[in-house]
């Protein structure tokens, strides 16, 4: 631990310890937005398996290109030789396990037996001191981190103790080597402190363990930003944060509603959050914002009102004009969205983009009948259609769901959050490309103002999107010359 703090302190950080929280990291000085609070690599990792890329990706750099199996495991992939060697000299142990894998049991080997398999292997690598401890790479990390054993469900306690024993089966190590309630309990620890590792765009590549990133906590509001430069984790401060202060990131999707914000973290994280936003729950300002963006819209369409449970819970009030409306009239718009989105799905998953395009409309219009404009519900279908757009190439429609998408996403995440940041610079991108080329320079100029934020300005996705901005300005005072 004390080496840990004379690390920490010569980034000027340090960890303290709440009753309320568990360990904290403090900052020790000043930071300014966008500076690198701390970074690490993993210390075990491992990539997603996704339907458009059921053979994995690459081990080393989650990349989906050119993939090529180990050869020996065939467990494994890679997508050059460069990964390969990096990865080999943790992955030469590791094959010799993963190659005697049965074909039945391989079936079985998803990403959390395997993130499993790679713990229990980089423990007995340090113990063995083939992987020396370094500061920040130590299994010491491992066994400080909070498992909520004691709140873990009966049902998934059992579910732990199954692939514990999974694990064991595929290490086939001899008794001494292997502690099965260990193995448990770090099933439990990887649920509340291994971060899902996201490409610059925020799309879901593998998941990894960051023992010292993971001695930051929660906050609804934070002040810092996790994000990955491949399998690198970058915390960033997205706003200046004074000595003294508490690094925090946020664990969930922060859009929804207090409620909604508390659950996902009881459920997960074992925790009642008290941020700065959590603690207004149940006061009007949270009870309005929650019932707009959860909530239902008021029957006169020209009204702007949110609505509330009426007394006798027959209905909903709205809250500017008295109009009431009925329960049952909700609940048959809100079972037909329900039973249009399952068939989207459906669709969708199938590949039949035409039919969900279509189905996502319907769902849209009857959510409009429903819901607030600011709606996070409208937001998600919203970003299902821009989705589907932007693979059919009908960049027509991508930019007015785009655009449609701007407003709720200023409502619901901070000035400098990295999803707003993309947002803005999708829709400068597809405004560049229908020609609108002075609005496609303020919307990727608001963009990059993020997005040099919280990715930083040096890095190379930052770096490109700064050169395409740099091409757009050049064509649009062009434009304006002629
Ligand atoms: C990734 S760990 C963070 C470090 C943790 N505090 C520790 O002592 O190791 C996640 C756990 O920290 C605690 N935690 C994180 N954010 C919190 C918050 N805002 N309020 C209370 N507890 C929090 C919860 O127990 C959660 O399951």
């Amino acid at each position: 631990m004390e080496e840990l703090q004379k690390f920490l302190n010569d980034k000027g950080l340090a960890v303290s310890t709440l009753p309320q929280k568990g360990r904290c990291l403090f900052t020790t000085r000043d930071f300014s937005p966008g500076e690198v609070i701390i970074s690490q690599i993993p210390y075990v990792a491992v990539p997603n398996k996704n339907k458009e890329s059921p053979e994995s990706k690459c081990e080393w750099c989650f990349s989906s290109n050119t993939l090529k199996a180990c050869s020996a495991c065939r467990v494994v992939w890679y997508c050059s030789s460069n990964c390969q060697k990096s990865d080999w000299k943790f992955h030469r142990i590791e094959c010799r396990t993963l190659s005697k894998v049965d074909k039945e049991r391989v079936k079985l080997l998803t990403p959390s037996v395997r993130l499993m398999v790679k713990l229990c292997i980089r423990r007995k690598l340090e113990i063995e001191k083939i992987f020396p401890a370094t500061v920040a790479d130590n299994y010491k990390h491992v066994d400080a981190l909070v498992s909520h054993m004691s709140e873990v469900e009966e049902k998934q306690l059992i579910l732990y103790a199954q692939m514990a024993n999974l694990v064991n089966l595929i290490l086939q190590w001899p008794d001494s080597d292997i502690n099965i309630k260990e193995i448990a309990e770090n099933f439990s620890k990887l649920a509340c402190n291994a971060h899902t590792i996201c490409d610059s765009e925020l799309r879901p590549l593998g998941t990894g363990l960051y023992p010292v990133i993971s001695i930051i906590n929660h906050s609804c509001l934070p002040n810092s930003v996790l994000v990955f430069e491949e399998r690198l984790a970058v915390v960033r401060a997205m706003q200046y944060i004074p000595k003294g202060t508490e690094v925090t990131i946020s664990y969930v999707e922060i859009a929804g509603s207090t409620i909604t914000r508390q659950k996902s973290l009881k459920e997960q994280y074992f925790f009642t959050c008290s941020c700065p936003r959590c603690i207004k729950l149940g006061q009007s300002e949270d009870i309005q914002e929650s019932a707009i963006l959860e909530g239902y819209s008021c029957k006169e369409s020209e009204c702007d009102g949110f609505l509330l449970r009426d007394s006798d819970n027959k209905g909903f009030v709205c809250q500017k004009c008295g109009l009431i409306r009925d329960k049952e009239e909700i609940s048959a718009i809100a079972n037909e969205v329900k039973y249009i989105s399952d068939k989207a799905s459906k669709s969708l998953s199938s590949g039949y983009k035409i039919e969900a395009n279509e189905a996502y409309k319907r769902i849209e219009a009857l959510q409009l009948k429903l819901y607030h404009p600011f709606s996070i519900f409208l937001m998600r279908t919203r970003e299902a259609l821009l989705k589907i757009s932007m693979d059919q190439q009908d960049w027509k429609e991508a930019l007015s769901y785009c655009r449609l998408t701007i407003p709720i996403y200023e409502r619901v995440y901070p000035k400098c959050h990295p999803l707003l940041g993309l947002q803005y610079y999708m829709c400068g991108k597809l405004e560049w490309f229908l020609g609108e080329t002075v609005a496609a320079v303020r919307s990727m100029t608001k963009g990059l103002d993020v997005l040099g934020i919280t990715h930083g300005t040096k890095t190379p996705f930052v770096m490109e999107l700064t050169s395409k901005l740099e091409e757009a300005r050049a064509e649009a005072s062009y434009t304006q010359r002629r």
